[in-house]
């Protein structure tokens, strides 16, 4: 286990499935104080924590004497909205009791994708933070419709955990850790106690299917896995209910499934161009282009671009592709969907000619633009 990693973590981002805080008749006020308890310990130690908590669904479901979701957006939103201040008000009680205070933050897909509102997110993490008060993160439910979700906590507690720079991140949920094959269906399933390196294969052995009030199942952890330790941040899948189980492992206990950083760290603004911006689009590009990006390190200029797909403005995140479909990256466009267009295959000479005015030479300034090599 990441022992040196653990002792060396000063900002530590903790996150928490909703099965995990949620009991039979409603909240699962012990499990709830057992995990302000210990993170009141480690703030203690000099760490600073900040914490990611699903659970308003599953609270106002339970408040309503609801056994499923409701199938409409707009009752699963007011549900939501329902639990949301029963989460809040069950922390707010617990970490009171080890005197200290919280914050709630509530963030949409959109918030994280307009820089500047990212910026502002993060700005406003700092300060609660440098104030000793914990930051409790959820996805605003209330108002996202399935286009602009995020959708489930363990991708939004990665991007916080790159927005804040974090030495570590915890997913605490209500099983032990990734196992080699679903656990619900096959009997003889191993835990894995560490992933050197994310695979097409750790996918396929994690299942999206959630458990009864989950969302995203084991998949979407390891996809938020695959997003910080692209950019050198370790992460651990471990059960949140386990007694002591954050201080365990602070004490290097293993327990849980220890995904390994790379060693080359992603600057924050390329990790949020690669992890947290939603592609609007894509470009194809031809094969001098996919080279001149890959091997040459160089800029996508509008010769090596063959067609554009979806509708997008300018300084959207795309995706760009080969004409076989394979991903390649990702990047922020100079140019709008239409522009793009019209100047594909043109020698940059000719894009004033075309548009009747030149900004930019490249579609995807290097600078902008993100390899999938490298976040793989
Ligand atoms: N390979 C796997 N290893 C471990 N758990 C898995 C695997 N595949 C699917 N799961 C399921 O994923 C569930 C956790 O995901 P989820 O219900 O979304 O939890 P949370 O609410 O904590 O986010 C586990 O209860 C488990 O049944
Ligand atoms: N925002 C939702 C949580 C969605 C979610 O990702 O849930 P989970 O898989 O339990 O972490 C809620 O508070 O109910």
């Amino acid at each position: 286990m990441p022992k040196q990693r653990l002792k060396n973590a000063k900002r530590i981002v903790v996150k928490l499935g909703s099965n995990v805080i949620t009991a039979k008749n409603g909240l699962d006020l012990k499990v709830i104080d057992a995990i302000s308890r210990q993170i009141d310990f480690l703030m203690n130690q000099g760490i600073e924590v900040i914490l990611v908590s699903s659970g308003a669904m599953a609270a106002g479901m339970r408040k309503m004497m609801l056994k499923r979701r409701p199938e409409e957006i707009p009752k699963r939103q007011a549900i939501s909205a329902i639990g949301q201040s029963g989460v809040m008000n069950a922390y707010e009680k617990s970490f009171a009791a080890y005197g200290r205070k919280i914050a709630q933050i509530l963030l949409t897909g959109d918030d994280l994708n307009n820089r500047q509102r990212y910026l502002n997110a993060r700005n406003t993490l700092h300060t609660l933070i440098d104030w000793k008060i914990i930051p409790i993160v959820n996805e605003n439910d209330t108002i996202t419709v399935e286009e602009i979700k995020l959708g489930d906590n363990d991708n939004l507690a990665a991007m916080i955990a790159l927005l804040m720079d974090a030495d570590f991140l915890f997913i605490l949920t209500d099983i032990d850790g990734l196992y080699d094959k679903d656990p619900r269906q096959f009997d003889d399933a191993r835990l894995l106690p560490k992933i050197e390196q994310i695979q097409k294969e750790t996918e396929e052995l994690a299942s999206g299917i959630p458990g009864t009030l989950g969302t995203g199942g084991m998949l979407s952890k390891v996809q938020a896995a695959q997003k910080v330790t692209s950019a050198g941040i370790p992460m651990i899948v471990a059960r949140g209910n386990r007694d002591d189980i954050l201080v365990r492992l602070f004490q290097g206990e293993d327990v849980g499934t220890y995904f390994v950083p790379k060693e080359v760290k992603m600057a924050s603004r390329k990790c949020w161009i690669a992890h947290t911006l939603a592609p609007k689009g894509s470009v194809v590009i031809d094969e001098g282009a996919v080279r001149a990006v890959k091997t040459n390190g160089k800029s996508l200029l509008p010769i090596g671009v063959v067609a554009v797909k979806g509708k997008f403005e300018q300084g959207a995140a795309v995706d760009f592709r080969t004409v076989e479909n394979e991903v390649i990256g990702v990047g922020l466009v100079n140019y709008s969907s239409s522009d793009i267009d019209l100047i594909k295959g043109l020698k940059t000479f000719q894009i004033k000619a075309c548009l009747g005015g030149k900004h930019y030479d490249e579609i995807i300034h290097r600078n902008n633009l993100v390899l999938k090599d490298f976040w793989q």
